[in-house]
């Protein structure tokens, strides 16, 4: 490889269960090989590289047999604990054959709760890319059970990246890209590069999944428009194509797949509030107006003028979901100060902010 055409110095890759099995379900080990044989090739050449893989359940369905489970959560505690054994053993040992360690990091949305957790999990992640280490993470299946799962990993993959401020982000499934309609479909034709954040994929993309799938190419959509949005440049690409990861990574205009072209980088605060929903105390509800304002193009605070109510209690320094009077969330902001004071001022159209512009995210793909 020419180390001179290599675009980007780190990249989260994030391979979709439907990339390393094959169409019977069973693990497909010669693409992940391949996969590990080019993402072994990247980092010789000094790229630093996150491997987000899922596939435990996948590779737990072809180990049990009739277990007569049909409960989806323990189903899903059963086939992953299994499954993600036989996963990492096979990467390791790709690994070790190009003379490269790889660790296990299996994490749940938990640990990214706080500033403080979510530090720690920098921390983590740090300390092995400094030590030449891949890191392979994935959504420990076996303890996530509450609402507060990721919503697949291509949400867990946008969150590390954005974390670890990599250059790009892969995102490799068993399409092209993201498509005007169903791939397959008469007239559905791939979309090259997707440069405005705020530009609405929903109409064309379907629920549909992938066999193993979770979360569906819309929420790939919606999490690559918020990486790209915090200044990472992202990839959606077919990961059984043959040397795509190289390719995307020295010649990306060479191969077919969808471009999210990166905005410029927001502070580290904004990176981990961008994901931060679910941890956020409280909600509040604001007028028109005011939606109109923060989903403009320019950096506007949350002013009390614009707050219409409140739901749940918070504190000076909470997260607090932000949505229009349809219901409609468009942003997570952390409180100047608490409900109560809010509550007093919320007449004063002088006060200051209940959310600083500096400590609000609001959504790329609300219009
Ligand atoms: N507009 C679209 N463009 C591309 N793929 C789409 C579109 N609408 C639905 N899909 C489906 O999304 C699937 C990929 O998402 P998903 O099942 O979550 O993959 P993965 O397991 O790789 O994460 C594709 O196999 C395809 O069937
Ligand atoms: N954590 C699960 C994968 C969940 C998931 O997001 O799957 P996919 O949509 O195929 O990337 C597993 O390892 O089976």
């Amino acid at each position: 490889m020419n180390t001179e055409s290599l675009y980007y110095n780190s990249v989260t890759i994030k391979v979709g269960s439907n990339v390393l099995t094959q169409s019977n379900g069973m693990l497909d080990y010669q693409r992940i090989e391949h996969l590990a044989a080019q993402i072994s090739d990247l980092h010789k050449h000094g790229t630093r590289v996150i491997l987000v893989s899922s596939g435990a359940v996948a590779a737990g369905r072809s180990m049990v047999q009739s277990n007569g489970t049909k409960d989806p959560v323990s189903q899903r505690q059963l086939l992953s604990s299994v499954g993600q054994v036989k996963l990492v053993n096979l990467y390791s040992q790709l690994f070790e054959d190009h003379n490269l360690t790889c660790a296990q990091v299996l994490v749940t949305k938990q640990d990214f709760s706080t500033r403080e957790h979510y530090l720690n999990m920098k921390n983590c992640l740090s300390v092995l890319l400094d030590n030449g280490i891949v890191p392979i993470v994935n959504e420990n299946d076996a303890v996530s059970v509450t609402a507060l799962m990721f919503t697949d990993n291509d949400e867990l993959a946008g969150l590390l990246s954005s974390m670890m401020n990599t250059d790009a982000l892969f995102v490799l499934s068993n399409v092209d890209g993201i498509y005007t309609g169903m791939p397959g479909d008469e007239g559905a034709e791939l979309v090259p590069l997707i440069r405005e954040g705020r530009e609405d994929l929903s109409s064309f993309i379907s629920t549909t999944k992938s066999d193993f799938g979770r979360g569906g190419m819309l929420t790939k959509c919606r999490i690559a428009q918020k990486t790209a949005a915090s200044g990472i440049n992202v990839h959606i690409a077919n990961g059984t194509r043959d040397n795509i990861i190289l390719d995307l990574a020295t010649s990306p205009e060479s191969v077919q797949h969808t471009r999210f072209e990166a905005n410029s980088p927001r502070p580290a605060i904004k990176k981990w509030m961008a994901y931060a929903e679910g941890f956020a105390k409280a909600e509040i509800v604001v007028n028109q107006g005011a939606r109109s304002a923060l989903t403009g193009p320019k950096a506007r605070s949350v002013l009390l003028a614009g707050v219409v109510s409140f739901l749940g209690d918070f504190k000076k320094g909470d997260l607090l979901r932000i949505r229009d009077e349809e219901g409609v969330l468009i942003g997570i902001g952390r409180a100047q100060y608490e409900k109560a004071l809010a509550e007093r001022h919320l007449e004063d159209d002088k006060y200051r902010p209940l959310v600083h512009y500096d400590y609000l995210f609001i959504f790329p793909d609300v219009h």
